[in-house]
């Protein structure tokens, strides 16, 4: 228990629970005592958002008992009836042997509302070659792959796709045959959305924006097995390290490495990810008991699962999905907290329909926000006329959870990512300055005032320059406090936001301190070094970096947990466009989809060339350190949630 490091969370509870509930008590409960054990069973699964595990005939005083044959199946019987008292599915995850018997594991889930269902963000990370493209297609087709890219067709929808290998573009019209998505929505209890973003370096625009605009709750560091940590995969990790997205590692083609490969390339993982700059508790996970440990104990960040599968022998792919099973968003959701939604895209459907991601509160069918900031900074009212969840219609969105708001009386190009909707009792201001608190994780030379680059922050996307700066310079390495400035259109930002700044190889990540809404300010007791002479290139307004270059699209993959059965996966691909009923603007989204940044259709290095990686080479470098994004205060976003344990 040790190896994990958020596991006191969960014997805290199995303890809490315990002082409820005697081994007798589950096995043969009298009227009252059913009552009380249902009144705590219906807490743990609010308090879990739907979902809970429960421990049945573990440790109680410290003692390792067990169940034995009648006590096991009484003990089972009143918990399934339990479970069905509160409209619950009750699933064995997993069995072992205790001193005197059986020591079981439920997972509790909410059967919900068939227009409801949770919902869980993966961010899908690696390198090119990386398996990435064929986990998914394994993992929802049910069929392995061949190793030459047999699994992974069938998530491709463009020729150059196909050719190339290369995933890139939004995916078109889903092509899903008969499913149709309010059906499987109906039938789902949980949906994973797999955020594929694109493993070439090219892409990394489109991969910050994944990470940033699309809250993803969790991120899926995906390694070749043989080509080991390689390319992006340490600017992936870093990433979602600067976020504070939970990062869970799949080593993919464990079945054509070499074993000592295999285990030199592990080693440095583990060194890399157990790193000052990381500071994560690897755990590899090879038994079901890992997995729901693991799973259990994901929220808290630090630690970090890692998988070894197979798409060619299909091993241990199965500990993976009952993982992704067990995840949990990371969103907190207060019902009376006001709202905040961010706009990640605009659509025409006909008639103007953003989505996004609800951060905040609830909202509901026919409630007034505003929506903004307009290039002035001003924001308008506007009245929530038809909520969509993967196409599906429905009466309310919570934070945690995409949707599509179709919008009346307003043009599509008066609506810009990054713009938002909110409570008008949070009377939003928009600012063109704020200060941030960044930590330069890489630059080629020094950093000085004037200095213009990309500003990431949740969905929005835009140049800023840096004013001042609390010291003279930056380089590698070095942590400051920054005035920026946004170069096109004020934003709506909020203080302790996560953010990253960037613009070629130069990168810094931090959170924003405060906005300046009125003329700039001086932070108290920080002294604003005056302006110095640019030494960088700066980015032009209209530079390719720039807002206005055509932005690649990142690709939704949306798997079904059904109700009954547990792990089957189902597949749909989200173009987002098509949210509203169908996508009737099909010719508009190929349009959109077919924009690409010019020479996306050549391929970069050989495929042959690149899966022949020198192991070698990887395995002998020290690794480098990554800079100590992990000691910038993370903004809270996990939630609980944990085992519980009925005796
Ligand atoms: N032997 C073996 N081959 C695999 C495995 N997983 C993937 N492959 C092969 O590796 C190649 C690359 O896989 P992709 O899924 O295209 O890689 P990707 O990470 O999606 O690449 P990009 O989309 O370009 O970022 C394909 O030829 C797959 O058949 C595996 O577990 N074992």
């Amino acid at each position: 228990m040790g190896e994990f490091g958020g596991g006191e969370r969960l014997l805290k509870t199995i303890d809490e629970f315990n002082t409820v509930f005697g081994k007798s008590v589950l096995i043969s409960p009298n009227e009252e005592q059913f009552e009380l054990q249902l009144k705590r069973l219906k807490q743990q699964l609010d308090e879990g958002r739907g979902e809970v595990i429960i421990e049945i005939g573990g440790i109680v005083d410290g003692r390792d008992n067990g169940l034995k044959g009648d006590e096991k199946e009484a003990a089972v019987a009143t918990l399934q009836s339990l479970a069905a008292s509160l409209e619950c599915s009750c699933v064995l995850l997993r069995e072992r042997k205790g001193s005197c018997g059986s020591i079981l594991q439920y997972l509790i889930r909410r059967l919900l509302d068939q227009t409801d269902f949770l919902e869980i963000r993966v961010a899908v990370v690696g390198n090119v070659d990386a398996g990435k493209s064929t986990l998914l297609g394994v993992l929802t087709h049910g069929e392995l792959d061949n190793g030459r890219g047999h699994a992974r067709q069938k998530l491709f929808r463009h020729k150059h796709e196909m050719e190339s290998g290369r995933t890139r573009n939004v995916v078109n019209k889903p092509e899903h045959g008969s499913l149709d998505w309010v059906k499987i929505c109906e039938k789902s209890s949980k949906v994973i959305t797999f955020i594929d973003l694109a493993g070439h370096e090219r892409y990394l625009k489109t991969t910050v924006f994944g990470m940033t605009g699309h809250a993803p709750d969790f991120g899926m560091l995906m390694i070749g097995a043989n080509a080991g940590i390689v390319g992006m995969t340490k600017e992936h990790l870093g990433l979602a390290l600067a976020l504070s997205v939970p990062v869970f590692v799949v080593i993919t083609k464990i079945d054509m490495c070499p074993l000592n490969v295999l285990q030199d390339n592990i080693k440095l993982l583990l060194r890399i990810l157990k790193s000052p700059g990381c500071r994560k508790v690897p755990v590899m996970v090879k038994t079901a008991d890992d997995v729901v440990l693991s799973a259990t104990n994901f929220v808290s960040e630090r630690l970090c699962p890692i998988f070894q599968v197979s798409n060619v022998t299909g091993e241990n792919l199965e500990l993976l999905k009952t993982f992704l099973n067990l995840l949990t968003t990371r969103m907190e959701y207060h019902e009376n907290e006001p709202a905040e939604f961010q706009i990640d895209d605009t659509y025409s459907v006909p008639g103007t329909v953003v989505s996004g991601t609800t951060l905040k509160g609830v909202i509901r069918l026919n409630d007034i926000l505003v929506l903004g900031p307009d290039p002035l900074g001003h924001f308008q009212s506007i009245a929530v006329k038809s909520i969509h969840r993967k196409r599906m219609a429905v009466r309310e969105v919570r934070a945690g959870q995409t949707a599509s708001f179709a919008l009346k009386k307003i043009k599509r190009s008066q609506i810009r990512k990054g713009m938002v909707m909110v409570s008008p009792a949070l009377n939003p201001q928009a600012c063109w300055e704020f200060e941030g608190e960044i930590l330069v994780l890489h630059h080629p030379t020094t950093i000085s005032s004037r200095y213009q680059a990309m500003v990431h922050c949740g969905s929005i996307r835009q140049t800023a320059s840096i004013l001042s700066m609390s010291q003279d310079c930056l380089r590698t390495g070095d942590k400051a406090i920054v005035h920026f400035r946004f170069i096109k259109h004020p934003e709506y930002i909020v203080s302790g936001q996560r953010m990253v700044f960037r613009e070629g190889r130069t990168k810094a990540v931090g959170n924003v301190l405060r906005t300046i809404t009125q003329a700039p300010l001086t932070a108290p007791g920080t002294r604003l070094k005056p302006v110095k002479q640019q030494q960088q290139r700066q980015v032009q307004p209209n530079s390719s970096s720039s807002l206005t270059s055509s932005p690649q699209k990142v690709k939704w993959y949306l798997f079904f947990l059904m109700r009954q059965n547990l792990f089957s996966l189902q597949v749909a691909h989200d173009t987002n466009q098509e949210e509203l009923e169908g996508g009737s603007n099909k010719d508009n989204i190929t349009q959109e989809n077919m924009q690409r940044p010019t020479g996306s259709n050549k391929r970069g290095r050989g495929r042959r060339g690149r899966s022949k990686l020198n192991n070698a080479t990887n395995t002998t470098n020290p690794p480098k350190p990554l800079a100590d994004v992990a000691n910038i205060t993370p903004i809270p976003l996990t939630a609980s949630r944990g085992t519980t344990k009925v005796q």
